[in-house]
């Protein structure tokens, strides 16, 4: 079985700014059912990566592949259906209730015309059953805004899930969340690793989360993995980092 994810030397073009490429030789597999966290310093290149594997980043050199089809342009829609992504800050759309941001996870898949009088029946049920998993159906017609901070991120969990990802990828999903709606949002991503086999690869800060949820880190720095291995012993990977 071809991995769920394989990079190969990522390359993206030079910055200036930086004086060297965001990506610079990244190399690395992930496979089927792994909880993977993200993890180095600000500016390590974390969320570039994240995005790169969705196709967002042009890539100077190096490939991606995606359940073994390799990314292109002709292969992202695919692609995309694969995989489902919470981009850091959510991106919800705060004035609309819980299940229409869920039900707007659909709209890739979806014609103008199959959604032009609205979702079809069976969406709207599918969203309630994914807003019930996880232990929202009371919030489903409340507005988005009015929900808390952890609710909302994890509508955005629901609007990802509403495509039947494979993989999951999360930038950052419990930056600036108490430590109860952390909790939750962290176990909702390990539920869904543990009961339904999703692949997950989460970017976070916290050295302390990543070694009681995930199995395997990947630490980066200046655009290259610095470490790839259990979650032991993880400060030690930073000291000595350019940052
Ligand atoms: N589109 C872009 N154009 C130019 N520079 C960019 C672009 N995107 C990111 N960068 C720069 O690339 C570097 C890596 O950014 P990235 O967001 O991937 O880092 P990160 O590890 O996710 O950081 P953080 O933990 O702060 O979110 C940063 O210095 C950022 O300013």
């Amino acid at each position: 079985m071809s991995p769920a994810i394989e990079c190969h030397n990522l390359k993206t073009a030079y910055s200036p700014s930086l004086q060297r490429p965001i990506l610079n030789g990244i190399s690395c597999q992930i496979h089927h059912g792994e909880f993977v966290a993200l993890l180095g310093l600000n500016g390590a290149g974390k969320s570039t990566l994240l995005r790169s594997l969705v196709g967002l980043v042009p890539l100077e050199r190096g490939n991606i592949n995606i359940n073994g089809v390799q990314v292109n342009p002709r292969t992202l829609p695919q692609i995309r259906q694969d995989i489902g992504m919470l981009f850091q800050g959510g991106g919800l759309i705060r004035q609309l209730p819980a299940i229409d941001n869920v039900l707007c996870g659909k709209l890739g898949i979806r014609t103008t015309w199959q959604t032009l009088f609205g979702f079809p029946k069976h969406d709207r049920r599918q969203a309630l059953e994914i807003l019930e998993q996880l232990g929202l159906r009371a919030q489903a017609y409340q507005k988005t805004s009015q929900l808390s901070g952890g609710q909302q991120q994890r509508i955005a969990i629901a609007r990802a899930l509403i495509q039947s990802p494979q993989i999951l990828l999360a930038d950052e999903p419990i930056t600036g969340l108490d430590v109860m709606a952390c909790k939750q949002v962290m176990d909702t991503l390990s539920q869904l690793h543990s009961q339904q086999g999703i692949t997950i690869v989460t970017v976070l800060h916290d050295l302390g989360i990543a070694a009681e949820y995930a199995q395997r880190a990947i630490v980066l720095d200046a655009g290259r993995i610095v470490y790839d291995g259990v979650c032991e012993n993880l400060q030690a990977q930073f000291s000595g980092m350019r940052g």
